[in-house]
C-alpha cells in the first residue's frame, strides 16, 4: 500500500509540467506522480488523452501484454469493452485505496482523462488515485480483503485491470461531486459504508444431510447458549450473528485447498470462528454434545465468512459472495452484552454518511456563519500571539440561530500565566462556565443537566485541540466542534500519529484516538475540519504543538 509520502524521492524521470509534478520512484510501487510544490485543492493538474483499444483487439492482444496493468474500462458494451490507455501522466498514477488526493473525469467528447486535487497537496506528497474497492491484482490473496468488483473482474478476465469508469469506482474520502465541494468535511473514525473494505477471517464448518440441519441447529444453539460453544453472542470476538448458518455444501470452498463439491447434496453448517476453538477441541465438542445420528460425520473443515456485518443492503450481496450474510442497522442486536468495547471494524456507530454531509453544507447562510467564525478565531490567535502567547484561538457560540447569548472569544494564556493547564479550549469553557453560573444565580434556576457548560454550544478553533481539551469538551458536553488546522502529533480527534502518519493530514478520517466518538464515554460530539485553511489569510503559525 502506498501511504502519503511526504518527502519526495530522489531518483525522479525529467518531466515537464505547469504544477511541478514529477515522475519518481517509490521503492515499493514502481513509479509515482509526486508534488514538487503545494497545490490547491480542486486544481486540474493533467489532461491526458487516451489511446483506445477496441474490444477484439484488447482481447487478442492487449491483454496478453504489460498494456493489462496500465489499461482502464473506456466504455461497456454487450460485445466486450472498449479499452484505454491513458497517455502523459495518467498511466502513472499509483493507488490509494482510502484516501486518494486525486479524482479523475473522463471526457469522452475530447477522448481524454482529467485529473483534480481533492483537498490542498503539499510539496512532496505522492499523488494517488483511486482505481476501485477491494484487493487489487497485485494484491496477494493473502490480504483479507476479498472479493469485490474490482478483484471480481480482473480474475473473471472480463476486463482489463483498471476500472475507472465513474460508475463502479467511488473509494475516495473527499467528496467528488465535481460541481460542488463542501469545505467542511466530517472527522470520524465511523465506516465508510461505500468503501469500507470487505475483511474476512475463517470459521469452522462441517457438512449436514439437509433433513436434519434444524435439529443440528436447535443442538447448536443449546451448545452456544450454555457455553459450551464460543460463539454467538460472544461479540464482536466469536460472534457470528451477522452470518447464516446454513450454505449449501455444493456452494462452499473448502480452506486451505479451496475445492468444492459440485455434486453434494449437504448443507454446510457454520459452527464458530477458527479463532474460538481449536479443531481438537470443536472435533471432541461435537462428539460428546451432538447427536452424531444426525450427521454423516463430524469431518470439520474451515471456510472463509466476512468479519463483520455488511454496512448496507447495497453490499450485502458481496458480503453473502464470501458466506450468505444478515443486514442488520447499527445497534439492532449487536451491542456488546459484556459492555467492553467492539473493534473498530465491530463498533456499532452509524456509519458516516458523506452525501447527507455534502448536502448540509450546501446552504450558504451557514457555511458563511463558519466562515466568520473562523475568521473571528484567526484574529484572537493573531492578538494572542501579538502579546506573547501562543497562537491559539477559539470563539465559542451556537451556529443555529439561538445562541443562547454565549459569544465568547478565549485564547491560550499558558506563557502569561505561567500554567501548564490554561489551554485556549479550557479558558473557554471557564468563561462559559461564569456565564453561565452568573445567569443561574440571577434566575435561581436549578441545573439538572440540561444546561451543563457547553450544551448546546458550538466551539471554534484555529488548531485541533490536543488529548486533554478534547476530553474537557466531553466533559462539558459540546454540541460541535470546528478546526482549522490539524494538529498531527499531538491532536485529540486524528493527530496521533497511524503507521507514521498523522491521520488527520489531507481532511483524511479520524484517527486512533478519535476522542470525540469513543464507546463507553458520556457523551460525544461531531467533529468538522475546514479542508482548505488557505481560504483564510494565514494569520496565525498553522503547525503548533498544543500538548501539554
Ligand atoms: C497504472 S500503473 C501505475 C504506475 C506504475 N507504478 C509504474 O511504475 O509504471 C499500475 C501499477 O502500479 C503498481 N501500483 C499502483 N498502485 C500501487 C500500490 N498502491 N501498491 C503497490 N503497487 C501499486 C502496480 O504494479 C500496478 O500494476
Amino acid at each position: 500500500m502506498v501511504d502519503h509520502a511526504i518527502r519526495m524521492p530522489t531518483e525522479c524521470t525529467p518531466y515537464f509540467n505547469t504544477f511541478g509534478l514529477r515522475i519518481c520512484e517509490t521503492g515499493t510501487a514502481g513509479r509515482s506522480v509526486f508534488a514538487s510544490q503545494p497545490i490547491e485543492s480542486n486544481t486540474i493538474i493533467e489532461i491526458s488523452p487516451v489511446l483506445l483499444f477496441n474490444p477484439e483487439e484488447y482481447e487478442a492482444h492487449g491483454r496478453h501484454t504489460i498494456l493489462d496493468s496500465y489499461t482502464f474500462v473506456w466504455e461497456r458494451n454487450t460485445s466486450g469493452n472498449t479499452m484505454a490507455l491513458a497517455l502523459g501522466l495518467g498511466s502513472l498514477f499509483n493507488h490509494h485505496p482510502t484516501s486518494a488526493n486525486v479524482s479523475y473525469e473522463l471526457d469522452k467528447t475530447t477522448r481524454s482523462i482529467r485529473y483534480r486535487t481533492v483537498r490542498q497537496i503539499q510539496k512532496g506528497e505522492e499523488l494517488c488515485i483511486c482505481y476501485g474497492v477491494g484487493r487489487m491484482w497485485w494484491e496477494s490473496p493473502e490480504e483479507e480483503r476479498v472479493t469485490t468488483p474490482v478483484s471480481e473482474t480482473h480474475e473473471l478476465s472480463l476486463f482489463g485491470n483498471m476500472d475507472l469508469d465513474a460508475e463502479t469506482v467511488d473509494c475516495l474520502r473527499a467528496p467528488v461531486d465535481s460541481s460542488y465541494h463542501a469545505p467542511l468535511w466530517r472527522v470520524t473514525a465511523a465506516p465508510n459504508p461505500k468503501t469500507m473494505p470487505l475483511v474476512t477471517t475463517l470459521a469452522w464448518a462441517m457438512d449436514v444431510p439437509a433433513r436434519s440441519c434444524s435439529q443440528v441447529a436447535q443442538s447448536l444453539k443449546m451448545m452456544m447458549k450454555n457455553g459450551i460453544l464460543r460463539s454467538g453472542d460472544l461479540y464482536p470476538w466469536y460472534s457470528i450473528r451477522h452470518l447464516r448458518g446454513f450454505r449449501k455444501a455444493s456452494e462452499v470452498q473448502k480452506i486451505p485447498d479451496e475445492l468444492t463439491d459440485p455434486t453434494s447434496t449437504n448443507l454446510s453448517v457454520l459452527l464458530c470462528l477458527e479463532k474460538a476453538h481449536s479443531h481438537t477441541e470443536l472435533a471432541s465438542i461435537l462428539s460428546t454434545h451432538l447427536d452424531t445420528a444426525l450427521t454423516e460425520s463430524v469431518q470439520l473443515y474451515r471456510v472463509r465468512v466476512p468479519t463483520g456485518p455488511a454496512p448496507n443492503v447495497e453490499r450485502l450481496s458481496e458480503w453473502s459472495a464470501v458466506w450468505p450474510s444478515v443486514f442488520l442497522p447499527p445497534g439492532a442486536g449487536f451491542a456488546s452484552k459484556s459492555g467492553l468495547p467492539g473493534s473498530d471494524a465491530a463498533r456499532s456507530v452509524v456509519p458516516v454518511d458523506r452525501e447527507a454531509d455534502s448536502a448540509y453544507w450546501r446552504d450558504s447562510a451557514l457555511v458563511n456563519r463558519v466562515r466568520h467564525n473562523f475568521q473571528r478565531c484567526l484574529h484572537t490567535a493573531q492578538k494572542a500571539r501579538a502579546s506573547g502567547e501562543l497562537g491559539v484561538g477559539v470563539y465559542v457560540t451556537s451556529l443555529d440561530e439561538n445562541n443562547q447569548g454565549i459569544s465568547v472569544d478565549a485564547h491560550d494564556t499558558r506563557t502569561s500565566e505561567a500554567h501548564p493547564l490554561r489551554h485556549a479550549v479550557v479558558n473557554a469553557i471557564r468563561h462559559v462556565a461564569d456565564i453561565r453560573a452568573r445567569s443561574r444565580s440571577e434566575q435561581h434556576e436549578s441545573v439538572n443537566g440540561q444546561d451543563y457548560l457547553l450544551t448546546g454550544l458550538d466551539l471554534f478553533i484555529t488548531h485541533e485541540p490536543c488529548v486533554y481539551c478534547c476530553m474537557a469538551l466531553i466533559h462539558s458536553r459540546v454540541h460541535a466542534v470546528y478546526f482549522l488546522y490539524p494538529s498531527p502529533y499531538s491532536g485529540g480527534f486524528c493527530g496521533a500519529p497511524a503507521n507514521g502518519h498523522a491521520q488527520c493530514e489531507g481532511s483524511e478520517d479520524g484517527g486512533p484516538f478519535s476522542i470525540h466518538e469513543q464507546s463507553g464515554l458520556n457523551h460525544k460530539y461531531d467533529v468538522w475540519r475546514w479542508i482548505d485553511p488557505n481560504a483564510f489569510d494565514r494569520l496565525v503559525d498553522p503547525h503548533i504543538a498544543l500538548d501539554v
